[in-house]
């Protein structure tokens, strides 16, 4: 079973009014909870890597543990390059095996985000891998660059059109009020649907991508707080929104943000309850089962696309 592009997964997700996960890895725990909730779920899957988990795991190690991943499980996974910042990541990545990568070129003027997203979408399309672009600036943290709010702007819907006719780009990643990191909403949370409909509406058959879209669960972020953390005042996206997201041409719904404090609680949690343990599988046991745990609810209830796989 070989690592599959996400061009069918988005077909069935776009028709079928829901969304598929794209969750970031960095280390093996991570991806067998994920997978295994997938598993369970018989739900499609993409697996996402950021230019700073290739610095951290290595793309060698990241390539052959899910390339186990799908052996083990038997599914067809999306291995999917997220945010490569210039041409040469993305070539990388297509050349050692990824089936999907996303050029960033947000930050840079149109034409110029154009020009780049064209380029990687040629040498994509000729081998085989789809792209994800994207338009519009997310507030927050990104790469270790803030990007703060006020910068941060809107997509436009018209552009929209003339950027994806005019880059071929199979998928586009839009910023309607989401950002990344655990603090989302300094007030209520609030995204910009009439804007998200404005798209989907001029963009008919296209898959959207949503960055940004952690719930940030209250559940994890008060076990961090109660063992010994300190994240106070985190919040994100509610799942009613994402859910309705989903059913508006949103056919992609990153998640990281939910995984790492999934992980952490349970970590501290556990070293909290067990001074005496030292042994990693014995914390990291349990921060698998509770990423897995944690994937399987958002899998079911929030992006609507368990048995879809
Ligand atoms: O968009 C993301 C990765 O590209 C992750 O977003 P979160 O920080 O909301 O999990
Ligand atoms: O977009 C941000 C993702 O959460 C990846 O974060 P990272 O660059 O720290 O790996
Ligand atoms: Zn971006
Ligand atoms: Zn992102």
């Amino acid at each position: 079973m070989p690592l599959v592009t996400s061009k069918e997964m988005f077909k069935k997700a776009y028709d079928g009014l829901y969304a598929v996960g794209a969750f970031n890895v960095n280390n093996m725990e991570i991806i067998q909870g994920i997978v295994d909730a997938a598993k369970d779920e018989q739900a499609p899957l993409i697996l996402q890597v950021s230019a700073g988990a290739r610095k951290y795991a290595k793309h060698v190690y990241l390539m052959k543990l899910v390339e186990a991943a799908v052996e083990d499980s038997g599914l067809s996974i999306c291995l999917h390059l997220d945010h490569g910042e210039d041409f040469e990541i993305c070539k990388s990545c297509i050349d050692g095996g990824f089936t999907s990568v996303m050029i960033d070129g947000s930050k840079h003027p149109f034409e110029e985000n154009i020009a780049i997203t064209r380029k990687v979408v040629e040498y994509a399309h000729d081998r085989g891998v789809v792209v994800e672009a994207e338009l519009g600036r997310l507030a927050g943290i990104e790469d270790a660059v803030s990007v703060s709010s006020r910068d941060a702007t809107f997509t436009d819907p018209d552009q929209a059109v003339e950027f994806v006719q005019r880059t071929g780009v199979d998928s586009l990643a839009i910023a309607i009020g989401t950002s990344h990191g655990a603090y989302k909403f300094k007030g209520e949370p609030m995204l910009d649907f009439e804007r998200l409909e404005k798209i989907s509406k001029l963009l008919p058959d296209f898959p959207l991508v949503l960055h940004g879209a952690s719930t940030v669960l209250p559940e994890f972020v008060d076990l961090c707080n109660t063992y010994g953390g300190h994240v106070p005042g985190a919040k994100g996206v509610p799942e009613d929104m994402l859910l309705k997201a989903g059913k508006m041409g949103v056919c992609k719904i990153n998640i990281d943000t939910d995984l790492r404090l999934a992980m952490t609680a349970s970590i501290r949690k556990h070293l909290a309850e067990n001074p005496g343990d030292f042994d990693p599988r014995q914390y990291l046991k349990p921060a698998r089962e509770a990423i897995k745990n944690m994937v399987k609810h958002k899998m079911k209830n929030v992006l609507n696309c368990s048995g879809k796989a």
